[in-house]
């Protein structure tokens, strides 16, 4: 397997679109060419021992963003995620090994990681989290992408949702969640993945602005949507400030119906953040009847989207 910091990386970038082109010939040579190439990124395999050997290159990367986040993150998070943080008691130098997170987790509430490449499929998705793994991706960012990645890598899936799988609530609420996505069907999938998005990953919980806190691990992964996700001031000042041309980010208040039928796009920072009142509005929703709602947005059909949809 090519090794990742071995990898010579091009600046990029190229639109999302265009072919990944050959990277630098073997001798060294390159052609000028007019247009970046962005490396693709190779996931790490454990040895016979489940362990896994990261370059020094990848460690400092760890090392980086941990530092910069552990500068963000303390009044920005909630302090279900920061104790949670605190119980992983991450290692500062060094991307942690598998097993080191598992047993955090198998003790705190029975949960364990599952190393997968990168991002896999919805159905292999709900299956590991009924039953209580998690995947994670075994690469980390290069820092070219330090500020924020398109795709889930080793930092976001430890640092982005770890913290929270050692609260037993949340938890519960990712297993029943799972379970759900795997007796759903491939459209019934779609949708459910709007709530995914929108709570576990891109999630704020705090109606006024000053008590506003960050839960979504795909927000607390990313050094610049830390910062972004909660610029906003509040929605009267933002909407003075979006015509402005600003970019600030919108808040929504949270309602189910509304957050399965909001087209979301994975690869740039998110214009529309749901806010729940309490992490218990969270725990609540998961004794609702979840696939009644899907049922509905599916009759309803979704809002249109606020920006060119991609993938949603
Ligand atoms: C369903 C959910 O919204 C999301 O699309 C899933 C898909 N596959 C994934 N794959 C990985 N490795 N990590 C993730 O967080 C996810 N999220
Ligand atoms: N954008 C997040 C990673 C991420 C990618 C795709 C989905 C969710 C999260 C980060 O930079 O840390
Ligand atoms: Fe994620």
């Amino acid at each position: 397997m090519e090794r990742l910091s071995q990898t010579t990386s091009y600046s990029k970038t190229i639109s999302a679109n265009s072919a990944v082109l050959t990277p630098r010939a073997a001798d060294g040579s390159h052609h000028d060419h007019s247009t970046h190439i962005k490396q693709p990124y190779v996931s790490r395999q454990p040895d016979s021992q489940g362990h896994i050997h990261y370059s020094v290159d990848e460690n400092a990367m760890w090392q980086a963003l941990l530092e910069r986040q552990a500068t963000q993150i303390p009044n920005r998070a909630c302090s279900a995620y920061l104790d949670g943080l605190k119980k992983l008691n991450l290692p500062s130098t060094h991307i942690p090994q598998l097993h080191d997170i598992d047993e955090v987790l198998q003790a705190t509430t029975g949960w364990q990681t599952a190393a997968v490449p990168a991002l896999i499929s919805f159905g292999k998705f709900f299956k590991l989290l009924a039953n209580k793994s998690f995947p994670v991706a075994t690469f980390i960012r290069r820092f070219e992408d330090m500020d924020y990645i398109e795709e889930p890598d080793i930092f976001h899936e430890i640092v982005g949702h770890c913290p929270l799988l050692t609260h037993p609530a949340f938890a519960a609420f990712n297993e029943t969640y799972g379970k759900l996505g795997l007796n759903a069907s491939k459209e019934e999938r779609w949708f459910l993945a709007r709530l995914y998005w929108f709570t576990i990953e891109f999630g704020l919980v705090g109606s006024r602005p000053d008590n506003r806190r960050i839960y979504g691990g795909g927000i607390l992964s990313s050094p610049s949507e830390t910062l972004y996700a909660l610029s906003g001031t509040s929605d009267k000042q933002a909407e003075h400030q979006q015509s402005q041309c600003q970019q600030q980010p919108e808040y929504r208040p949270f309602d189910l119906l509304d957050v399965l039928r909001t087209p979301y796009r994975i690869d740039h920072i998110q214009p529309i953040y749901y806010v729940i009142d309490d992490l218990n509005t969270l725990f609540d929703i998961v004794d609702s009847d979840i696939m009644g709602m899907v049922k509905q947005a599916m009759s309803l059909g979704l809002f249109e989207p606020t920006y060119a949809a991609k993938n949603s």
